[in-house]
């Protein structure tokens, strides 16, 4: 598919593999509204962009993803600058051990919210263009042995069965719509900090034998994701030792 004159919104795009998702998109032609609880970095970031890719490519919206109501004012100011919503990342996320009550309001409440506004906006049969919705889990949301963070481990688990219970949507085609999950292992970002985990030393020391993914190697399996039109359903996985793979292959889209 092709992303020139597309319209994006990524959550958690102040930095990071949501501010990378965002410049990958632009250098492929799209509009992006970049979201996020931070504000004066993610309006650095959206400066950065706007002077690279031009003023109209580019809006910042602080939003908090754990508020509906700051998740709908993102929409709505989305919605009067651009008009369409044809791409949304789910992509804002932390680790927090010591608060899984906030992690899970994030990590798992805030995908969930922010899935079912995009389906509202973006669905054929509500008026919109249909597009994807990519929904970014972990690796620890396939596999349950990253002990060292059980309940973010849940939240990741919970995307990854959220997305693909969208994706199994008979109605999904005449939606136009397309679900897939990503779930990058361990990567060089800020959220690689053990002190949000329950055992530090272990943490790091797993982190350290199982490898760090480079951003690029990321970007690269999502703009993957974002091309294909036959990726519903997809689950792809992206570690340091094997890159892209896929748990779930994509899915025939249904014919009903
Ligand atoms: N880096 C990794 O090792 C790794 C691996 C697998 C999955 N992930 C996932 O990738 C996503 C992006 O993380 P990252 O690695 O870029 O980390 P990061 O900490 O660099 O970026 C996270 C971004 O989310 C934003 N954010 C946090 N809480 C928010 C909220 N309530 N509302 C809106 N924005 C909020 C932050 O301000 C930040 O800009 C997360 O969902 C994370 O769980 C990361
Ligand atoms: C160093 C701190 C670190 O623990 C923080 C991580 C924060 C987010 C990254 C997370 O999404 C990545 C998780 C990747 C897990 C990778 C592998 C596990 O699924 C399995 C680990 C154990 C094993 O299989 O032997």
């Amino acid at each position: 598919m092709s992303l020139s004159g597309k319209v994006a919104l990524v959550t958690g795009a102040a930095q990071g593999l949501g501010k990378a998702f965002s410049e990958a998109l632009l250098k492929r032609g799209a509009k992006v509204c970049l979201a996020d609880v931070q504000s004066p970095l993610g309006e650095a970031t959206t400066t950065e962009f706007q002077q690279e890719y031009g003023k109209d490519r580019a809006l910042f919206v602080k939003c908090d993803v754990s508020s509906v109501s700051e998740l709908q004012t993102t929409f709505t100011k989305l919605l009067s600058e651009y008009g369409q919503l044809d791409i949304m990342i789910n992509n804002a996320g932390i680790m927090d051990e010591h608060n899984p009550a906030r992690m899970v309001d994030i990590n798992l409440t805030g995908v969930i919210m922010g899935t079912n506004m995009a389906v509202d906006v973006m669905s054929k049969e509500k008026g919109g263009q249909g597009g994807i919705i990519i929904n970014v889990a972990s690796t620890a949301g396939i596999t349950p042995r990253a002990f060292f963070t059980p309940a973010y481990t849940g939240t990741k688990f919970g995307v990854a069965g959220f997305t693909r219970s969208w994706s199994y949507n008979p109605y999904v085609k005449k939606m136009g719509l397309r679900f897939a999950c990503l779930c990058p292992a361990f990567t060089a970002t800020d959220i690689l900090n053990p002190m949000g985990t329950l055992y530090p030393v272990d943490a790091e020391k797993i982190t350290q034998m199982i490898g760090i993914n480079e951003i690029p190697a990321v970007v690269a399996g999502f703009i993957q994701l974002v091309e294909d039109e036959q990726c519903n359903g997809a689950v792809m996985t992206i570690t340091a030792q094997e890159g892209i793979q896929f748990y779930k292959k994509p899915l025939a889209l249904s014919k009903m």
